[in-house]
């Protein structure tokens, strides 16, 4: 049995990184491992799709809205589609919560995992062929295999999450994920058809000079929020706002940075879904050795008491972090 612990070396498959570092998860038996191969192999499909866009007519709105009131595009409907296809076939999962879906989608009763995706995500980016992504969180069901999936299954603590991560339809397209043992990337080799380690334990420097917020809306952010972003024009840092919240994120991650998407009017409760967008960042960034809150509170803390529930978001390097929260509470 190979150690788990040991680096492994850059070029790794994914099904070879997953196999190797299946004893770390608290209940191995092959299912979580089997189900972050699926939502691997929905994103090739949904990433081969995306890079013709253009050419097979899936740009642009499909002329309905979500239960968020957004114009869905056809991309969201196409690639909730494919993970949602992916989760029914792959046989892990009893229970889905989409950004794409009013309602929780219950697959099997007989199944342990509960999986929140936001299943293309920046969509306001697609027709301009800018990166997008897709964000998923998973939880292991706590009410009996066998019953009915209750509301304390979906409506769980984001510390209760088990796995998560992204895809980053960019450049390249890369799968980065947690399952609670730090953070790592995989880029996709199309020549391959594989996802390959790139990024191995991946951490978010402490500091940062970029921030990512749209200011467009600042004449409504809250007191705190505007003198950061003052503290930061101040010091010279550099404002990077791609507008696809996976983008930002990974951008940051890198690099260092913050990403603010705060109360507004217009959205009083910030515009970010808490179960599939902010919950599996701030798993993602706190393995990293950053740091997610809404203001205030650690957003893994916060209990979820609706599906489509939006939280104020503030996600990046610690030291960026802490200081945006001084500036909230000094307010
Ligand atoms: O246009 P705004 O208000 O700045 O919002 C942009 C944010 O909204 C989002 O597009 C919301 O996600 P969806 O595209 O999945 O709805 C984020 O990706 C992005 O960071
Ligand atoms: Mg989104
Ligand atoms: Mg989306």
């Amino acid at each position: 049995m190979e150690d788990s612990r040991i680096a492994l070396p850059m070029g790794t498959a994914l099904d070879r990184f997953i196999k190797i570092k299946q004893d770390d998860f608290q209940y191995a038996s092959g299912e979580l491992s089997q189900l972050l191969r699926d939502i691997a192999l929905a994103g090739k499909v949904v990433n081969r799709e995306m890079n013709k866009a253009g050419l097979i007519n899936i740009i642009g709105s499909i002329g309905t809205q979500n239960v968020q009131g957004e114009d869905q595009q056809k991309l969201d409907v196409l690639a909730n589609i494919r993970f949602v296809r992916a989760f029914t076939k792959g046989q892990e999962v009893c229970a889905i919560i989409s950004e794409e879906d009013d309602e929780v989608i219950e697959i099997d009763n007989h199944k342990k995992y509960i999986v929140a995706i936001d299943p293309l995500d920046g969509s306001s980016n697609i027709d301009v062929n800018v990166s997008v992504g897709t964000i998923f969180s998973i939880y292991r069901r706590i009410s009996p295999i066998g019953s009915a999936v209750e509301e304390k299954d979906y409506l769980q603590k984001g510390i209760e999450q088990v796995a998560a991560g992204y895809i980053l339809y960019g450049s390249s397209t890369m799968l980065v994920y947690t399952t609670g043992h730090g953070v790592n990337g995989f880029t996709y080799d199309p020549s391959l058809g594989e996802y390959l380690l790139s990024h191995q334990n991946m951490t978010i420097p402490e500091n940062g000079s970029i921030y990512s917020i749209n200011e467009g809306s600042s004449l409504s952010f809250d007191d705190g929020v505007k003198k950061y972003i003052s503290y930061c024009r101040e010091n010279n840092y550099s404002g990077r706002y791609i507008g696809s919240l996976v983008a930002d994120f990974h951008r940051n991650l890198l690099k260092g940075g913050i990403y603010i998407y705060p109360a507004t009017n217009k959205n009083p409760n910030g515009k970010l879904r808490l179960l599939y967008e902010c919950n599996a960042l701030a798993f993602i960034v706190e393995q990293a050795g950053g740091k997610a809150v809404d203001g205030k509170k650690r957003i893994l803390e916060i209990q979820p008491t609706s599906l489509h529930q939006r939280v104020p978001f503030f996600v990046g390097s610690e030291n960026m972090v802490n200081k945006a929260v001084f500036f909230n509470e000094n307010s």
